[in-house]
């Protein structure tokens, strides 16, 4: 348990607690200028346009009276920064050239196109120099998995479950970056990954029991976060564990404890010594977040962002914080994530009467944080050195009833590892990056129960859709590729409609940008809807291809094989499972299918050399 952390309430703790933290606060206090248009699907829309729009923070602006009592209790958390809407609004002031600095830029990117393409080509030059961080401290309770969720597998078409495809996509980076130098590269990326008591022994079993997939164990460090203290009441008293009155009870502090642990662990240094310049922070499940790495990467070093957060569009009550920009009454502006939970308060509070609701062009004017982070190392080490890691905490109680007097559970501080910015001076670099939602983002986090009931038209973010998500995007991307994908059909698993693409899979040292994919697809292929295709080789080339079933490629380093011709067969087959269904194993039911292999045709290439498969 972490007591330093737990005594640092500060102020009178019946401000503290009163009301509903978020939406009190809010209440009175913030305001949003921010927002922005999402691209539309219209091909001749201009990206410089988006953003600067972003950059202007001129798509919404309101105002509001504030009360100043409530204004001292924000002042009190310091937590969420306060505005007056004509601050920017109707700005020609004196502060005008000191906000116009403080206003970052985003930038919008379309897969394939030629920036996206650019950008993936200096992404994967810089990866050599990067360490990736993925926080995986949480227990996933909205899932309702008993088991780590980086150990559920990403699709079942394969097995492989998250871990083992983050390690696969990291390695595959680190050849494809190490392909750029001359000479020999001996440079390992650095994986860390964030545990705690409910995570830790479970994640570090998975890896020795699997060889860390391919990696050096060297190469991998599991940090454990501590829990801290709860408490009970608005008096903040100490909760005590239900089932010992002598044991103060403890929850998750949040995934903002990574920074402090990197930075007390000392990596930070060593990989800066090692002339490292990036650290990327990822979280537990999303199947596609890989897709976007590159380009985000290459963003962030064309455009020496400091900070560089990847956003997609966002449905609003999506549960995905949204990028906003906050202005505080003194002029003071910032580009940060509000938490989901707090947008709809927020925009209310502040003279949007509908909170958070979808514009005219049926998203919300908020890019919404997938909370995929590329930081600089450098200025990174040296905002740390300044903080300790100590990220803005914050209290998020839920009452039992409308008196606010008794909680539902014990609370806790938290802190949110996006919240990072909040301390950075005004002249950091701090910017984002929007993508593709189909490419970038895919999360595994609602039951099936929960996920039926998101609003129609919202992402599910199920096991179901997110592995879904990976079939839809391998198959845009192969298309785009040139490669006639037929087109998805409908179909209802646990009560979600999904789209079901041809399952189209690979792993990703054959390929992991749209560069690679392009020069391993050639003449003319087609693949239909029944299909499933597995490519686990790094040099399989696919030419005049047409498959109608199943085929499953793999070869081992050094084996070149070509592969084409008419393939067809029965093919593997999705049969429904409900998830009420116990006699299924629990990864199963979550996702409402099973894969019956009735058919296939399976080539495995042990030896190096030339072959040609064609059929
Ligand atoms: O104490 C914790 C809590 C969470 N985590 C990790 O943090 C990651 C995110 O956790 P959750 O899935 O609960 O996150 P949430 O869905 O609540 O929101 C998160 O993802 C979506 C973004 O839009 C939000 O801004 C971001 O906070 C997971 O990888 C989880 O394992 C920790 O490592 N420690
Ligand atoms: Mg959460």
């Amino acid at each position: 348990m972490n007591l330093r952390r737990s005594t640092r309430i500060r102020g009178p703790p019946k401000d503290l607690f009163e009301g509903d933290f978020i939406g009190n606060h809010l209440h009175s206090s913030s305001i949003f200028v921010g927002g922005y248009m999402p691209r539309s699907t219209s091909k001749d829309n201009h990206k410089e346009q988006d953003a600067n729009k972003v950059a202007s923070g001129a798509s919404t602006s309101s105002s509001t009276k504030r009360n100043s009592n409530d204004s001292n209790l924000i002042e009190h958390q310091d937590e969420v920064l306060m505005a007056e809407a004509t601050n920017l609004a109707t700005s020609p002031n004196a502060n005008l050239d000191f906000l116009s600095k403080l206003v970052p830029s985003g930038e919008v990117l379309a897969f394939g196109e030629d920036n996206f393409v650019q950008f993936e080509e200096t992404g994967v030059r810089e990866a050599r120099n990067a360490a990736f961080v993925l926080v995986a401290g949480g227990l996933g309770e909205r899932l309702g998995y008993n088991g780590i969720k980086v150990a559920l597998p990403s699709e079942s078409t394969t097995g492989t479950c998250f871990i083992q495809h983050y390690i696969e996509s990291i390695l595959a980076l680190q050849d494809a970056s190490c392909r750029f130098v001359q000479g020999e590269c001996r440079r390992e990326i650095p994986f860390v990954i964030m545990t705690s008591d409910d995570t830790h022994s479970r994640t570090l079993e998975l890896l020795e029991s699997n060889d860390y997939f391919g990696m050096k164990p060297t190469q991998v460090t599991l940090l454990k976060q501590e829990k801290v203290a709860c408490l009970g009441d608005n008096d903040a008293r100490l909760a005590m564990d239900p089932l010992n009155k002598y044991r103060i009870q403890t929850k998750p502090h949040g995934h903002g404890d990574v920074h402090s642990l990197l930075y007390s662990s000392g990596l930070l240094k060593v990989w800066h010594v090692a002339g490292l310049r990036w650290v990327l922070f990822f979280q537990d499940t999303n199947g596609l977040l890989f897709k976007a790495i590159p380009a985000s990467l290459g963003v962030s070093a064309t455009k020496q962002y400091q900070v560089n957060s990847l956003a997609v569009l966002r449905k609003a009550k999506e549960a995905i914080g949204g990028i906003a920009k906050l202005i505080h009454a003194d002029g003071r502006t910032m580009v940060i994530n509000v938490e989901y939970n707090q947008l709809d308060p927020l925009l209310r509070a502040t003279g949007h009467p509908d909170g958070d609701a979808n514009c005219e062009t049926g998203y919300s004017p908020f890019p919404g944080n997938i909370n995929q982070l590329v930081f600089e190392l450098g200025p990174y080490i040296e905002e740390l050195t300044k903080t300790g890691g100590a990220i803005k905490e914050f209290v998020n109680p839920k009452y039992k009833d409308s008196s606010k007097t008794a909680f539902k559970s014990s609370t806790r501080l938290e802190c949110m590892m996006q919240d990072y910015p909040k301390t950075l001076p005004p002249s950091a670099r701090v910017g984002f990056t929007v993508l593709d939602t189909w490419l970038a983002y895919a999360p595994v986090k609602n039951n099936p129960e929960d996920a039926a009931k998101v609003p129609k038209g919202n992402p599910y973010h199920s096991a179901t859709s997110g592995e879904m998500a990976i079939y839809r995007a391998n198959s845009l991307i192969l298309r785009k590729a040139g490669v006639k994908v037929d087109d998805p059909v409908k179909q209802v698993f646990n009560g979600q409609e999904v789209e079901v693409w041809p399952r189209i899979t690979w792993k990703p040292k054959w390929a992991i940008t749209f560069t690679e994919v392009k020069s391993k697809v050639s003449g003319s292929c087609s693949v239909s809807q029944k299909s499933t295709m597995v490519i686990k080789g790094r040099n399989v080339l696919v030419e005049d291809l047409s498959l109608d079933g199943t085929l499953v490629i793999d070869a081992v380093e050094g084996a070149d094989v070509k592969v084409g011709g008419s393939v067809q067969n029965k093919g593997w087959i999705m049969e429904i499972v409900d998830y009420k269904d116990a006699s299924a194993p629990e990864d199963v039911r979550i996702r409402g299918f099973k894969i019956n292999k009735v058919e296939q045709l399976e080539k495995t290439y042990n030896e190096p050399g030339k072959f040609s498969l064609k059929f």
